[in-house]
């Protein structure tokens, strides 16, 4: 099996905030390898865009890692300067947001700041970096480059800004494509686009792509494996199949049970997880889904849960599943 390209080890982050601090990531470790598609599922609030933003080195200001390591082609991220860090991102490892503008200058057009972007390369001319610049419109489906090249960002539909954003993220080849609820705010058939333009990037880029999305069909459509986050941790990790097939975490199960595509066809309602996530403020000494879950013991609520190995590529972090 190959080398991971981008790995997280043991990575704790939190925010300071006024009288005291939000553990958003506790003892995260995932990996993503070449040509794979890695998922990161969990409800709002579990963590998935810090844990997105900090593979690629982007967390707030009020952000403080406290333990673990980012490793980005062999590399430790967190232990290069603030410059080295920067010339990786859009060149090795490179973004994609919920709001594509994120992407781009508003005073701008779209095609001089896709030049602009490959400020790196040095020894190509102006006129080449416009070529490279259309070619990746096209490739990415805007069906007139040459017009798209030579619009502002907001004369673009939103579905086009999303595809000439995926453009400025894929220009420099990087190995790994974060893309953090890529397709939210676009309309069930715009998003079936997205997804299946990331598909065939993927499989002509050979990228490693790291998708955060609460939708479950673009995960199972599109990812090889997935990471089910739960109030800052990772509670199990599986492939895409095995996942949705016999998910094993109670966290996992009560997930799928909400999906909105699997609306309870008797009622027209979406099943909804009682209770609520644990206050990050102070996480609980035991299990973070005890009081939500439904076969929950006293052994749950007193002690951290073991994270159990349950095949190739597969553990669930829970004191009650059978390896
Ligand atoms: N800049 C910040 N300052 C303080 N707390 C933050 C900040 N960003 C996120 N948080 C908190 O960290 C926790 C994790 O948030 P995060 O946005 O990573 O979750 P998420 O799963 O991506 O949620 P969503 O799907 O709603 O974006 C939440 O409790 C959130 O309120």
């Amino acid at each position: 099996m190959s080398e991971p390209v981008l790995s997280v080890e043991n990575l704790s982050l939190r925010y300071r905030v006024p009288g005291g601090a939000i553990a958003a990531l506790r003892n995260v470790s995932i990996a993503v390898r070449q040509g794979e598609v890695l998922g990161i599922a969990g409800e709002s609030g579990c963590g998935k865009s810090t844990l997105a933003a900090a593979m690629i080195d982007l967390v707030g200001t009020n952000a403080e890692v406290t333990s673990g390591v980012v490793r980005l082609n062999g590399r430790d991220i967190l232990a290069l300067s603030p410059v080295d860090r920067r010339r990786l991102r859009g060149r090795e490892i490179a973004m994609v947001f919920q709001d594509p503008m994120t992407a781009f200058s508003p005073v701008l057009t779209v095609g001089a700041q896709l030049v602009d972007f490959q400020f790196n390369l040095d020894g190509l001319a102006g006129r080449e970096k416009w070529r490279r610049a259309r070619d990746m419109l096209a490739r990415v489906g805007l069906s007139d480059p040459d017009h798209a090249m030579g619009r502002f960002p907001h004369e673009l539909s939103g579905g086009m800004r999303q595809r000439a954003a995926i453009a400025a993220a894929l220009l420099m080849r990087p190995s790994v494509l974060i893309a953090d609820e890529p397709t939210t705010a676009l309309d069930v058939t715009m998003e079936a686009q997205i997804v299946h333009l990331l598909r065939q990037l993927q499989a002509d880029y050979r990228c490693a792509i790291v998708i955060v999305t609460h939708h479950l069909g673009v995960i199972a459509e599109l990812c090889d494996r997935v990471a089910v986050m739960y109030a800052g941790e990772v509670v199990e990790e599986a492939p895409v199949d095995a996942l949705f097939h016999d998910p094993r975490h109670p966290y996992t199960r009560a997930l799928l049970a909400c999906d909105p595509a699997r609306i309870e066809a008797a009622t027209g309602r979406l099943p909804a997880i009682g209770g609520r996530l644990p206050d990050l403020s102070s996480p609980p000494t035991g299990c973070s889904f005890a009081d939500r879950c439904g076969i929950a013991t006293d052994r749950c609520r007193a002690a951290p849960p073991p994270r159990v190995g349950l095949g190739p590529d597969r553990n669930a972090l829970c004191h009650e599943v059978a390896p």
